[in-house]
């Protein structure tokens, strides 16, 4: 589906993602792990299009279609080809209603026929936020929020969706629910997921495979039975 070779990215004169490299087979479910600061949120950034890689590839595939550069397609069209995007803290817009907030995200895919309307996926999977469409964002408890931001990226139908840590300030019990949810759209839907997380059991329990960023480059990945104390102790504790 998505396939990164060799990036590197700067802000300024400080070099942040040393010759990453990442694969994302179709319906597979990867984490990115590593302490705070490491490089993770510029990563997905890069494969948003929101920074620029200083050197690199990204190749992007979709069934038999024919390969495509994704570093020549502009921010707007990587969401319409297919790449969904759930931001660090929600990034919700709280003064306006659920309904509208759907509405904005489908703007992202205007001009194509299937984008028209509001999938019934996204109500069927978070029918709470159908009864509450009218109202205002900003007022919605914390889990109806985070439902809301879910549903933005869905309402594209994205064939990869990218989650940049989606439990943060959860509950365990909202944790839990949260890992259902990503587990659904990776089985049921077939969605192939990236997950950007510092919760090493949640990782654990939906990942099928992790990489794991220190200071920007990769220095372990693989299946998630990879992910031994050995590694853990060398590079995520303190
Ligand atoms: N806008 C910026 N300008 C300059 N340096 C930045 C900028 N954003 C991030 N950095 C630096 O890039 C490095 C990687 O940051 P990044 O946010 O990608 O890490 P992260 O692994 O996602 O961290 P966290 O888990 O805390 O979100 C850090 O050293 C950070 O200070």
């Amino acid at each position: 589906m998505l396939s990164l070779r060799s990036i590197n990215q700067f802000y300024g004169q400080n070099h942040i993602l040393w010759d990453v490299d990442l694969d994302l087979p179709p319906g597979t479910c990867t984490g990115i792990i590593g302490r705070p600061g490491m490089g993770k949120t510029t990563l997905v950034n890069c494969i948003m299009g929101h920074l620029p890689i200083n050197s690199g590839s990204m190749i992007w595939q979709e069934g038999d279609l024919p390969p495509q550069d994704l570093l020549l397609q502009p921010v707007e069209r990587r969401a319409a080809l297919g790449i969904g995007y759930v931001p660090q803290g929600r990034q919700i817009f709280s003064q306006l209603s659920v309904e509208e907030n759907l509405q904005i995200a489908l703007l992202a895919g205007a001009g194509q026929e299937r984008h028209r309307a509001i999938p019934q996926m996204v109500y069927d999977l978070f029918p709470a936020l159908y009864s509450l469409r009218q109202q205002r964002s900003g007022e919605l408890p914390l889990d109806q929020q985070q439902h809301l931001a879910l549903a933005r990226a869905l309402v594209l139908e994205p064939k990869l969706l990218i989650l940049d840590d989606p439990t943060e300030g959860m509950s365990p019990w909202l944790e839990e629910e949260m890992g259902n949810l990503i587990h659904r759209l990776n089985h049921d839907f077939g969605m192939t997921i990236l997950l950007l997380e510092q919760r090493l059991s949640f990782i654990r329990r939906v990942a099928d495979y992790f990489l794991l960023l220190h200071r920007g480059r990769n220095v372990a990945h693989g299946k998630m039975a990879l992910l031994d104390e050995g590694v853990v102790n060398t590079w995520l504790t303190a």
